[in-house]
């Protein structure tokens, strides 16, 4: 009888990377195995070894009974169990474990989506007095140690080649569910010669990686990754609590490690430190830019491209990914809800494994004028009561997300009032289909009036491209990176060159302290720089010309902030306790605001809040806002939410706080309009 179950990890383990060490577990199946952890500390894995005997493989095989095609099957054994067989089958759904026992046929797979890479590994010469071969049962051993295949600390007596596959298994719960991580060893020793077997296992990883990649499988050959470029990461050291460097080297780092994406890492030095990076460096460099912070690092990077001569071509060619170790993080938040990603109990792990699997979907991206800047917006604009939670909690910083909370109370209490004068042009609502929400009229061709305009190099200097702007673009002046000196950049790297990424990643990882993870990491840094050029300013395709800097990207469509508002708007005067526009569907974590919005459905979601508004209303409107229960069911006088695609907000004085994408601005005339599709956010699939 053939049965399907789940696979359940049952152990929990944790070790170095490169430092694994075998342990015998009961598998799901009921057998003995051996656990082989790789390096996240805190995850719990299980795996089984099996031992390859047969090598009869067969590609693009119908696999009987099943509509899967089927690219590679091989039988191994448990040797501690004689009586059990395991048939592994990598097919177009996954990696397919049939365990055969007695008579009793077990089968599980582990689904594609859920595995993010696989390596070949030797295992560890031991300590003298040790012995160990090709015969020897590796269950049976107190410790399975394995290193890269040129280490020069493998061991010439064990011709075995060791596949590590990678899985981070999605367990529904009650509360959302959880990815659980899962490493399945298989050992190939087939032939008498390391390098046979290692042939052997080299197809398995080439064809499994290519199914990850969405590739076609070819011919299984030694895998090359289509693209080799790094990928570009920034992390913001005082973003959140303060604690993203240690984030990064433990939950962030173990995974680009097992997927392979090499990476270079930069730790900016100053606040604006991110955005004049993107705007100097060569970033054609690196095949995409993750940063590990919150939205205000993301806010930065997207409009250091849109100050690039080239943005069209930097935004189009750079996907951008976030790691939230922010307070808000209302970005990863949406991507992770939208797509169905357990969040909460691990969101850096649910973003770390999005980023590495190399998606992305169009996101819409929102032009915003002030009086004195230009700026492009990816999540929120802001004025009342919203805006000044998020500002006025930053003295509460160190106690992370729940400062929204607290201070929310506050506010509430001691309500405030601003008058003022909304307007807005109406969008056209089609029904929402899908995460990225490509259904609506191909991406926000519905908007009509406001579709993304493709000239390339449009100077938007604010100061410069329009009359009636007016002001100082505050941007300009001297530029930060001129006088930054970038010896801090690390650099460190995982990937196919595994034998200069493992002395990198091992003095990363193994640092205890944030002293110690300094000092190991200073050299790759150097080394790094010296190849790079050190002077940001010097190796941007600007030239170095840093100290003018001009804002770019699409022009506007609108009136300029000072020009009377066109008949086809609706205007709304008098006092409001908020006007926020939003575009994504969360504004932090805890802030579900736009139930709607989809990631470029070419809508800007405006609340307004207006005076009058009782407390209990508002009490109501801030209670239900974790739940997305916020907006009333029946049209409601005070507060009510439009689609919208382009807005201005018009206070009449400077009172109250005013944000773009949960970031301070003067608080003042400000409009915004949308760009569908304009940017690309990476997403799980
Ligand atoms: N090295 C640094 N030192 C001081 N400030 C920095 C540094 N790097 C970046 N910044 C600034 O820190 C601010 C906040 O960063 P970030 O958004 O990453 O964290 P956050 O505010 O805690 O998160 P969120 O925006 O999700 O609430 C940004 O405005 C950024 O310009």
């Amino acid at each position: 009888m053939t049965t399907t179950t789940t696979y359940k990890p049952k152990v929990n383990l944790s070790e170095e990377l490169g430092e694994r060490h075998g342990r015998e577990i009961e598998d799901d199946f009921g057998g003995k195995g051996i656990a082989v952890v790789v390096p996240d500390r805190n995850a719990s894995a299980a795996a089984i070894e099996l031992q390859a005997e047969a090598a009869a493989h067969q590609m693009i095989l119908a696999a009987a009974g099943s509509a899967a095609t089927v690219y590679l099957t091989e039988t191994f054994y448990i040797s501690s169990k004689k009586n059990t067989v395991f048939e592994v089958r990598l097919t177009d759904k996954g990696l397919c474990l049939k365990k055969q026992s007695n008579g009793a046929t077990k089968e599980q797979t582990i689904p594609l989506k859920d595995i993010i890479g696989c390596r070949c590994l030797r295992s560890k010469r031991r300590s003298r007095g040790s012995s160990s071969c090709t015969c020897a049962s590796i269950s049976s051993s107190s410790q399975l140690k394995v290193v890269e295949e040129n280490s020069g600390e493998q061991d010439e007596t064990d011709v075995s080649a060791y596949l590590y596959i990678y899985a981070y298994i999605l367990k529904r719960s009650r509360r959302g569910g959880f990815r659980e991580r899962t490493t399945i060893t298989l050992r190939f020793r087939s032939f008498d010669r390391y390098e046979d077997n290692n042939r052997e296992a080299q197809k398995w990883r080439a064809s499994i990686k290519q199914l990850v990649a969405g590739e076609p499988v070819q011919k299984p050959v030694a895998y090359q990754p289509r693209d080799t470029r790094k990928m570009l990461i920034i992390l913001n050291p005082k973003s959140g609590s303060g604690k993203a460097r240690e984030m990064f080297q433990q939950r962030v780092a173990p995974i680009f490690a097992e997927a392979e994406i090499p990476y270079d890492l930069h730790i900016t030095k100053k606040s604006n430190w991110a955005r004049e990076f993107v705007r100097v460096r060569d970033v054609y460099l690196w095949r995409g830019i993750v940063v590990v912070g919150g939205d205000g690092i993301f806010f930065e990077v997207l409009n250091g491209l849109f100050e690039r001569e080239d943005w069209q071509t930097a935004i189009d060619e750079l996907p951008m990914g976030i790691i939230p170790c922010g307070s808000g993080n209302g970005l990863a938040k949406t991507v992770s809800f939208l797509y169905e990603e357990p969040f909460e109990t691990k969101p850096v792990l649910a973003s770390a494994l999005m980023v590495v699997k190399g998606k992305h979907s169009m996101l819409d991206v929102v032009r915003v004028e002030t009086r004195s800047n230009i700026m492009f917006s990816f999540l929120s604009v802001g004025w009342g009561l919203i805006s000044d939670i998020d500002i006025e909690s930053e003295r509460l910083r160190a106690i992370g997300g729940q400062r929204f909370t607290v201070w929310s109370v506050h506010r509430l209490i001691s309500l405030r009032t601003y008058q003022g004068k909304v307007s807005y042009l109406p969008a056209l609502v089609s029904p929402v289909s899908g995460a990225g929400g490509e259904g609506l009229n191909g991406g926000g061709g519905g908007i009509g009036t406001l579709k993304h305009s493709v000239s390339y190099n449009t100077t938007l200097n604010c100061r410069d491209c329009r009359a009636g702007l007016g002001g100082q673009d505050g941007t300009n002046g001297s530029c930060d990176a001129c006088d930054t000196n970038f010896s801090d950049v690390l650099s460190l790297e995982t990937g196919t060159n595994l034998d200069s990424f493992r002395p990198r990643i091992d003095s990363w990882y193994s640092a205890t302290s944030r002293k110690s993870t300094y000092f190991s990491t200073v050299d790759s840094v150097y080394e790094s720089d010296k190849a790079s050029n050190d002077d940001p300013t010097q190796c941007g395709p600007n030239g170095g010309t840093a100290s003018h800097v001009q804002m770019y990207g699409p022009p506007s469509r609108l009136p300029a902030l000072t020009a009377a508002i066109p008949d086809s708007w609706q205007t709304i005067a008098g006092e409001f306790v908020m006007v926020h526009a939003a575009y994504q569907t969360h504004l932090s974590t805890e802030c579900y605001f736009a139930p709607q919005s989809r990631l470029n459905d070419g809508i800007i979601w405006l609340l307004i809040i207006r005076a009058g508004v009782s407390r209990s209303q508002l009490l109501s409107f801030l209670l239900g806002l974790s739940s997305g229960t916020h907006l009333p069911l029946q049209p409601n006088e005070y507060i009510q939410m439009v689609p919208v695609s382009a807005f201005r907000i018009e206070p009449a004085g400077t009172n109250g706080h005013m944000t773009v994408d949960g970031e301070k601005v003067e608080c003042g005339p400000i409009q915004g309009e949308v760009f569908p599709s304009l940017g690309k956010v990476m997403v799980p699939k």
